[in-house]
């Protein structure tokens, strides 16, 4: 069995990084139908952004909560019910077996895909030796890949330049989301493991998420456009 192909307007997820409910609002309405899938984590969502995410998925969009949650197995599978109750699509929390557990224990029956994220892409090899990890980045995604399958993860999000490896260790029925992506050109900012769009579809990922190169261009629309051409030409 294979993952449902997901609509190819769904395969861009834009990361809503903004500081207010006006900023969000006013993205959204530039991008109008062009977006169905959006991404809250901590910026907006600690100004407002979780009523929100309510008022998105009540007018039809996806929504991807991105609390990147790890903590006791207890708090972790009663914050994720909560999540579930939003009729959020997508939520993260870091690739830790305990947590793994404790997320997909807490969604219950809902619908909510637990993604579980690997080594973040704005870490190389030096950053975690510094974090204390004797393994490198290759190894401890692999690691947490392979525990996540175990475990029946829903997904992962790695960066794309992980994403084939990845795929090969997943197999073709959970879902890989990849951010660390910038389309030829924009600027990398703190992200240090990132590919192109296209790069990023080929190696196996099903979602993008884009945030900076979308919400920070002066036409929002059509650098989501942009992008969306350029998943549609790798597909
Ligand atoms: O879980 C994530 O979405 C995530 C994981 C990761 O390893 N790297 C990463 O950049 N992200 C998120 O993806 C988004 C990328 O934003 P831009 O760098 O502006 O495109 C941000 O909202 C990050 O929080």
């Amino acid at each position: 069995m294979s993952l449902p192909v997901p609509d190819p307007r769904d395969r861009l997820i834009v990361a809503l990084d903004l500081p207010s409910l006006r900023a969000a609002e006013d993205i959204v309405s530039k991008l109008g139908d062009t977006v169905s899938f959006y991404k809250i984590g901590y910026e907006l969502g600690f100004a407002g952004g979780l009523g929100f995410a309510r008022e998105l998925i009540g007018e039809g969009k996806k929504v991807f909560i991105d609390f990147k949650l790890h903590d006791i197995g207890n708090t972790v599978a009663k914050g994720v019910a909560s999540v579930a109750h939003m009729g959020a699509s997508f939520l993260t929390v870091h690739a830790y077996p305990q947590t793994m557990r404790a997320a997909m224990e807490g969604k219950g029956a809902s619908p909510l895909r637990i993604l579980a994220v690997t080594v973040l892409t704005s870490y190389d090899e030096a950053d975690l030796a510094e974090a204390g990890y004797a393994q490198g980045v290759d190894a401890t995604v692999r690691r947490r890949v392979e525990q996540a399958g175990e475990i029946g993860i829903d997904g992962i999000v790695c960066a794309p330049t992980d994403a084939t490896m990845v795929r090969e260790v997943l197999g073709p029925r959970r879902a890989i989301v990849t951010p660390g992506v910038r389309p030829a050109g924009s600027a990398a900012g703190d992200q240090k493991r990132i590919a192109t769009p296209a790069v990023a579809i080929r190696a196996g990922a099903d979602h993008l998420v884009v945030g900076r190169p979308i919400v920070a261009s002066p036409d929002p629309a059509a650098a989501a456009r942009a992008v969306q051409a350029e998943i549609a030409a790798a597909l």
